[in-house]
C-alpha cells in the first residue's frame, strides 16, 4: 500500500477525496500556510500513485504526475484512502478523468467530432487491494460527481484488467473499433443514452454543422471549420451569411482544432498584437506618416497599453506565486511539446496523432526563479518610445514560441490565408477579405495598410502588406 512520512488523514477526512489543478482535496478547508502544506503533500502523493500505477500498466513514465494536474484545466483525480491502516494511514487508489475533444468513429464508421467527452485517463488500485471492490467504489464515486455514466465514458487505452472491470460491473463488452487509442462502447452514440445531457446536445450540434471530417492535413490542422461553411453555404446560401455573419467566425471557434494544435494560447501573442496594431492603423488609413498613424489610434493605442498593463500585472503575480512554488501559468514551449510527444510514445509506443487526442498536457516549466524582466518598446506610432512598464518573456514572446508561432498561424478574424500567388516568406495579409486582391492602397480595408510602422512605407511588403518579420524583429 502507498503510505507516506507524513499522516495523511487530515488530508482525507472522507475516504475518497477530488483534487484539480490547485492541488488541494475539495474538503480542505484552512489558512495559506495549512494550504502549502496540503499541496505539497497532495503532489507527493499523486506523484507516488501516479508511478504505480505506470508500473502497475507496464509504462515507463507516469500519465498522471501533479505537475501536469497543476497544467490542467479540466481534468480531476479522485484519490482513495484506508486512513485506518498503519500509523499514516494509506493511499489505496487513484482515477483520472478529463474532458477531452475527440475525433471518434461511431457505429456506421462515420468520424464525429465530440467536444469535451468524458474521459477515463488513468485508474490503479493498489495490488494488495485490488478485486475486492475499491476500484468500483472508486469508479462510482466519480460518475456520481461528475454526472457520467459508464456507457458514456471513453477511456484512454484500457489495459486487460480495465476492460474485464467495465464488462463484470458494467456489462459493457462490445467496443466501436476506434483509429485511436481510446475504447468506446456500443450505445456511446445513442443520444438515448445520454445521462447528463452534454453529450446529446454535442450531437444535435454535430449533426446541425455537418461536421464529418477529412483525413487532410489541413482538417487536422483547422479542424472541420470550412466544411461548416460549406454546409451552410450550400444550405441557406450567401444571404444568409451575410445576414448572420460571426455564423462563420463562431463556427471557426467552435470547431477549433484539437491537441496541442487547440492547446490554450496565452492571451499576450504575436498574432493579437499584429491584430491590435490594425485596429490602431484603420484609423490612420492613408496616412503616410506617424503623426497620423499615432493620433488616429491613440485611444486604441492606450487600450493596447492598458490591456497588456493589465497582463503584466497579472503575470506578475504569477511570477511570485512561482517563486512561491504556486505555478499557475499555463504555458507551453518547444521543449514542453518533445516533451508531451515523449510521454505519448511511453504510453503508446506510436508517434501521437492529432486525432486520437491521447492524455498529455502541457508540462510546466521548471521551477525557476522568474528571470528578471525586460523593457518593452511600445510598438505604436510615436509611442514608439521604452514603455512606461515592464513586460515578462511571457508577454514579449521570448519564452513562448511556439505558443505564439501557433497563435500566428491559426486563422482568425484578422488574419486569412487563401493565398492567391507565393509570396515570401514571413509575410501575412491582415484582414483581407476573400476574393479582394488587396493591391490599392487607397481601398477602405484599412488594416490591409497599417501606417503603424516608421512612416515611409518600410515594413509594407511590395505589394502592400504588413511584413511580419518587421513586428517579429521588433517584438521577440
Ligand atoms: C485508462 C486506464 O487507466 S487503463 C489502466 C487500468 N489500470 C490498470 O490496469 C492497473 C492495474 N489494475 C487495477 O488497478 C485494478 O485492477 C482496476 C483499477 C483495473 C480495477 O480495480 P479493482 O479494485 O480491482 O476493481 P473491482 O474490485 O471493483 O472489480 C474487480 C473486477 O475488475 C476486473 N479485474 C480486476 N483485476 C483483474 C485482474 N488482475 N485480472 C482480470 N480482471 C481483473 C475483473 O473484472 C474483476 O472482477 P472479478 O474479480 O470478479 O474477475
Amino acid at each position: 500500500m502507498a503510505d507516506f512520512r507524513f499522516d495523511i488523514r487530515p488530508l482525507f477526512p472522507e475516504p475518497i477525496v477530488r483534487v484539480t489543478s490547485n492541488l488541494l482535496p475539495h474538503t480542505f478547508r484552512g489558512d495559506r500556510r495549512q494550504c502549502l502544506d496540503a499541496t505539497s503533500k497532495m503532489s507527493e502523493i499523486i506523484d507516488r500513485l501516479g508511478e504505480l500505477s505506470a508500473t502497475s500498466q507496464g509504462l515507463s513514465k507516469p500519465v498522471t504526475t501533479a505537475q501536469r494536474l497543476r497544467m490542467s484545466e479540466n481534468q480531476t483525480i479522485y484519490l482513495l484512502a484506508d486512513t485506518e491502516a498503519g500509523h499514516n494511514g494509506a493511499v489505496t487508489g487513484l482515477l483520472k478523468v478529463g474532458n477531452k475533444d475527440l475525433y471518434l468513429f461511431d457505429e456506421a464508421g462515420q468520424t464525429r467530432k465530440v467536444e469535451r467527452a468524458p474521459s477515463i485517463l488513468d485508474f490503479y488500485v493498489h495490488e494488495s487491494r485490488q478485486r475486492t471492490g475499491l476500484g468500483k467504489r472508486l469508479f462510482e464515486t466519480m460518475l456520481r460527481e461528475e454526472n457520467w455514466t459508464p456507457l458514456k465514458c471513453s477511456v484512454d487505452r484500457p489495459s486487460e484488467k480495465l476492460l474485464a472491470f467495465f464488462g463484470k460491473h458494467y456489462g459493457l463488452v462490445r467496443t466501436i473499433p476506434q483509429s485511436n487509442n481510446f475504447v468506446l462502447y456500443e450505445g456511446y452514440f445513442n443520444e438515448a443514452n445520454s445521462s447528463s445531457g452534454h453529450a446529446h446536445a454535442q450531437s444535435s450540434q454535430e449533426a446541425k454543422n455537418e461536421l464529418h471530417i477529412t483525413n487532410s492535413p489541413n482538417t487536422q490542422l483547422f479542424g472541420a471549420t470550412y466544411l461548416g461553411e460549406e454546409v451552410n453555404h450550400r444550405r441557406h446560401g450567401s444571404q444568409q451569411q451575410k445576414q448572420t455573419p460571426n455564423v462563420l467566425l463562431q463556427q471557426i471557434t467552435q470547431i477549433s482544432p484539437n491537441g496541442r494544435y487547440g492547446a490554450r494560447h496565452p492571451t499576450c501573442t504575436m498574432a493579437e498584437i499584429i491584430s491590435g496594431i490594425s485596429k490602431v492603423s484603420t484609423k490612420g488609413a492613408g496616412g503616410t506618416g506617424n503623426g497620423e498613424s499615432s493620433s488616429g489610434g491613440h485611444a486604441d493605442g492606450n487600450n493596447i497599453a492598458e490591456e497588456m498593463t493589465a497582463q503584466m500585472d497579472l503575470h506578475h503575480l504569477e511570477d511570485q506565486q512561482q517563486a512561491h512554488g504556486h505555478m499557475n501559468t499555463k504555458r507551453m514551449d518547444l521543449q514542453e511539446v518533445a516533451d508531451q510527444e515523449e510521454a505519448h510514445f511511453i504510453r503508446y509506443g506510436l508517434p501521437p496523432q492529432i486525432d486520437s487526442q491521447p492524455e498529455f498536457e502541457p508540462e510546466p516549466e521548471p521551477l525557476t526563479p522568474p528571470s528578471p524582466p525586460e523593457v518593452a518598446e511600445s510598438i505604436i506610432g510615436e509611442n514608439r518610445r521604452p514603455a512606461g512598464f515592464h513586460l515578462s518573456k511571457q508577454h514579449t514572446g521570448m519564452k513562448n514560441r511556439s505558443s505564439g508561432v501557433g497563435m500566428a498561424v491559426m486563422p482568425t478574424s484578422k488574419m486569412e490565408f487563401n493565398q492567391e500567388e507565393r509570396e515570401d516568406f514571413g509575410v501575412v495579409k491582415i484582414n483581407r477579405p476573400p476574393g479582394h486582391n488587396g493591391h490599392s492602397l487607397g481601398h477602405d480595408n484599412t488594416d490591409a495598410v497599417s501606417t503603424v510602422s516608421s512612416g515611409n512605407g518600410g515594413h509594407l511588403t511590395n505589394e502592400g502588406y504588413n511584413d511580419l518579420k518587421f513586428y517579429h524583429n521588433r517584438l521577440w
